[in-house]
């Protein structure tokens, strides 16, 4: 139940956002959050910070015009909405999927938002990317598509105003690919402008793996608060991308066991535990399916095509593919397999209905602007060494990542505890991250 002063503004998005499902999604499950914080400070309403934090500063649409291999021309839209830049400089991803529209950019940004403000780090929100579907493109055509949309995007952007990054569809050559023409067109090195470059050209240790790692320490805090540990724990984690593959590597050196993992052609189940050295050989050397995985893999794994990953039975759920993945249905389902904890790699991948369902039935559930927080807390980690000109070793990262996933998990805590939500992660996530953005807001004025 809505506060009535959140209803009428969650009244005025959906007026003013019309068909923009996502977006409205995400605010809806900060305005549920934050009604006791209004009750403390008035101050928020009366300069209308909320209303302001649901309006993107600057909503950039573009052309994007390539050429194919057989030189056929192709038109997609390119989109970087710049939501809020109270913390910092705008900081999010891009992603490139046929589905991507202007409400699927304006959620994630959305929640780029609050999860910056939690990693403690100078950075506001934002997000971006297009409706190009990499799928079947050869590398070549890659690149042609990355330099036309950065020859619209370079001049939105900079280390100082908005740094993007990768998302879904984009990886490491693709960000090396935008790097390249951001130099060309503008004649600047200027290495903080993007992150999630590769080592040789200004990235950083542990940038490729954070997400994932940065999940799997979250979720080893919250069985930590539980009183047990990822010791033998049976894990099931979707996709097979980036997000994935790093939840499942640190989930096995910390104790758990990854027996499934997906693609969007099925699932894999694997009782021994997934095999990553094959695993990345598939997805990240050879850009396959997962069917190849069991294939290889002999008589140890199935492949389960068509079907969801979440008919697995399993004592930890890390979704790490896209959002609305778990339905009400699949979390009930996974209830009664024995699930105790859920944590949200990807960005908003369980709807709301199955949310309630694990909240009621006492599982910790982790947030995706908590417990995916690490991919981004690193890529800040990333512009700080490239401001200084300097490079960290992979240790130091990983333990200033394990640091930063501890600190924004014990906060999620204390927060909800202090607004008599005790171990509620979602509260407690949405209304540390909210106050953070909202107080340098009231300090900077009308803006
Ligand atoms: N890359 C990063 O640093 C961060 C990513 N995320 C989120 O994590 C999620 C995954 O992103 P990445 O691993 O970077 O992308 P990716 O492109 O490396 O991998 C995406 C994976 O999801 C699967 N997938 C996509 N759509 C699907 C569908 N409809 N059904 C089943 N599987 C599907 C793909 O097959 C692939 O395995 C996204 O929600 C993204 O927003 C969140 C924080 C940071
Ligand atoms: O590293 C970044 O800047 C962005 C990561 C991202 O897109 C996300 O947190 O969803």
């Amino acid at each position: 139940m809505l506060h009535a002063k959140l209803a009428s503004i969650y009244d005025n998005v959906l007026h003013r956002n019309p068909g923009e499902a996502e977006f409205h999604q995400a605010v809806l499950e900060v305005l549920e959050s934050i009604g006791p914080v209004l009750g403390k400070h008035p101050e928020y309403a009366e300069s209308k910070i909320i209303e302001r934090i649901c309006e993107p500063e600057r909503q950039i649409i573009f052309r994007v015009p390539w050429e194919d291999d057989r030189g056929e021309v192709h038109i997609n839209r390119g989109f970087r909405v710049e939501f809020n830049s109270a913390l910092g400089p705008y900081k999010g991803g891009l992603r490139f999927h046929p589905s991507v529209y202007l409400g699927i950019v304006k959620f994630l940004g959305f929640e780029q938002i609050f999860k910056n403000s939690l990693t403690g780090l100078p950075i506001g929100g934002g997000k971006g990317g297009s409706d190009f579907d990499p799928k079947g493109r050869s590398s070549r055509e890659v690149m042609r598509f990355c330099q036309s949309f950065m020859t619209e995007l370079y001049r939105h952007i900079g280390e100082h105003t908005d740094v993007p990054a990768g998302d879904i569809g984009v990886g490491q050559r693709e960000i090396g690919y935008l790097f390249g023409q951001y130099k060309r067109v503008t004649n600047r090195y200027e290495s903080g402008v993007i992150t999630g470059k590769g080592l040789s050209y200004g990235g950083a240790q542990v940038r490729t793996e954070a997400t994932g790692y940065g999940c799997a320490f979250f979720v080893d805090e919250m069985l930590r608060a539980r009183g047990t540990s990822f010791d033998g724990r049976r894990v099931a984690v979707s996709g097979s991308g980036n997000v994935a593959v790093y939840t499942a590597e640190k989930v096995q050196q910390l104790g758990g066991i990854v027996v499934a993992c997906s693609d969007s052609s099925g699932y894999v189940l694997d009782e021994k535990g997934i095999d990553l050295d094959l695993l990345k050989q598939i997805k990240q050397v050879e850009r396959g399916r997962l069917d190849v995985y069991a294939a290889r893999r002999g008589t140890e794994a199935v492949f389960v095509p068509g079907r969801s990953v979440w008919e697995v039975s399993c004592e930890v759920a890390m979704p790490s593919a896209t959002q609305n993945e778990i339905s009400a249905a699949d979390a009930e389902s996974l209830v009664r397999s024995g699930c105790i904890a859920v944590a949200e790699g990807a960005n908003m991948p369980t709807t709301p209905g199955a949310i309630r369902v694990f909240q009621d039935a006492g599982v910790s559930f982790g947030p995706g602007k908590a417990a995916n927080a690490g991919g981004v807390a690193t890529s800040a980690l990333e512009m700080q060494q490239n401001a200084s000109r300097d490079s960290w070793t992979f240790e130091f990262s990983e333990q200033r990542l394990r640091d930063i996933m501890a600190d924004i998990h014990d906060r999620c805590l204390l927060t909800a505890d202090e607004y008599g939500m005790p171990g509620n992660y979602v509260a407690g996530a949405n209304i540390d991250g909210f106050k953070r953005v909202a107080d340098a807001m009231l300090s900077l004025g009308l803006i």
